[in-house]
């Protein structure tokens, strides 16, 4: 697990490419093959029994553990960040036989006002993500969330979780989607860059490849479903889509995008047919956290009560997870 840890942001980052219209325009999806071939991941595929506990440790490695809040305080942040830095009771490491394995969650993900407050506890052992240019509708003016990404950098976020306009999207102005992640890369400078599509408000799933092609072309260093706000959140037919983008991306250009399924995650059995999609269509290599992140407020709750579950044979009570 030592070996997680240090591989978290250890890729070659992409560079992104001039836009190609091209490779935008020829884009096909089969909704209904689409359909047909998620609903395969979570029945015909399954992880055998005895490596579960394992799959589900790496999956709080790939977590970013989340708080989105109105009601967000520097308390329940700071309790947030300790979790990140603790996800799992002692007690259930050391019965897993995992006790010195130093896991921590991927990162932490809070607004702009409680980055400090995160990186009180968490220090430099856990990355600070923070959602920005005007997180979840993206309406602000445009030159204030552009600067949200700045004073999220210079508070010391080391990734920024950006929204994109879906109006370029539903009017099919790739160019300005293009150019609007350009800069959006940019003022991120060293700070890894998860460009959220907020795909149930994009139309048809076409859209969701069209844009997940045109964000990697910008630069973005991961693409990510949704916001956790809209109406349909991370679903595994747009997350497939995405994916495949993701391949033919890396044919395209020998340069690996990140994925962040976000949003309605919750139960341990998701987050395994979500590592199942990754395996089967990019790789050992997305299962790791420098390329494979989830989005979710709850979902280590789960986790840690099936975790508990294997080394002690019962389930505990979802509030005696100190999440719960
Ligand atoms: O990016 C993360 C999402 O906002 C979390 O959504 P969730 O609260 O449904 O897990």
């Amino acid at each position: 697990m030592e070996t997680i840890q240090a591989t978290r942001h250890a890729e070659k980052r992409n560079t992104g490419t001039p836009l190609d219209l091209s490779w935008v325009e020829e884009t096909h999806i089969n909704p209904s093959a689409t359909a047909r071939r998620a609903a395969t991941l979570g029945t015909r595929r399954s992880v055998k029994k005895e490596w579960q506990a394992a799959w589900l440790l790496r999956a709080i490695t790939c977590t970013d553990l989340t708080t989105l809040a109105g009601d967000d305080t520097p308390g329940n942040v700071r309790r947030l960040a300790a979790k990140a830095l603790n996800p799992v009771r002692q007690d259930i490491l050391d019965a897993l036989g995992m006790g010195d394995a130093d896991i921590t969650t991927g990162a932490v993900c809070v607004y702009h006002e409680r980055i400090e407050d995160a990186l009180a506890i968490v220090g430099d052992k856990v990355p600070v993500a923070a959602v920005s240019t005007g997180f979840p509708a993206g309406q602000s003016p445009y030159k204030q969330r552009i600067e949200e990404i700045k004073s999220s950098v210079a508070a010391g976020a080391s990734e920024i979780d950006i929204v994109i306009s879906r109006e370029h999207v539903l009017t099919g102005n790739w160019e300005a989607l293009y150019n609007e992640v350009c800069e959006m890369r940019m003022a991120c400078g060293d700070a890894h860059m998860k460009t959220i599509l907020a795909t149930g408000e994009l139309g048809p799933i076409w859209n969701v490849s069209k844009a997940s092609k045109v964000c990697m072309m910008a630069g973005a260093d991961f693409i990510k479903t949704s916001t956790g706000k809209e109406s349909v959140n991370a679903t595994l037919e747009v997350s497939l889509v995405m994916t495949r983008a993701i391949r033919d991306y890396l044919e395209r250009t020998d340069m690996k995008v990140g994925f962040k399924p976000a949003g309605g995650i919750r139960s341990a059995k998701q987050a395994l047919n979500w590592q199942i999609l990754m395996k089967e269509e990019l790789g050992n290599d997305w299962l790791m956290p420098n390329l494979f992140r989830f989005g979710a407020s709850s979902l280590l709750t789960d986790i840690e009560r099936q975790l508990s579950h294997y080394a002690t044979g019962h389930y505990a009570a979802a509030h005696h997870m100190p999440m719960g």
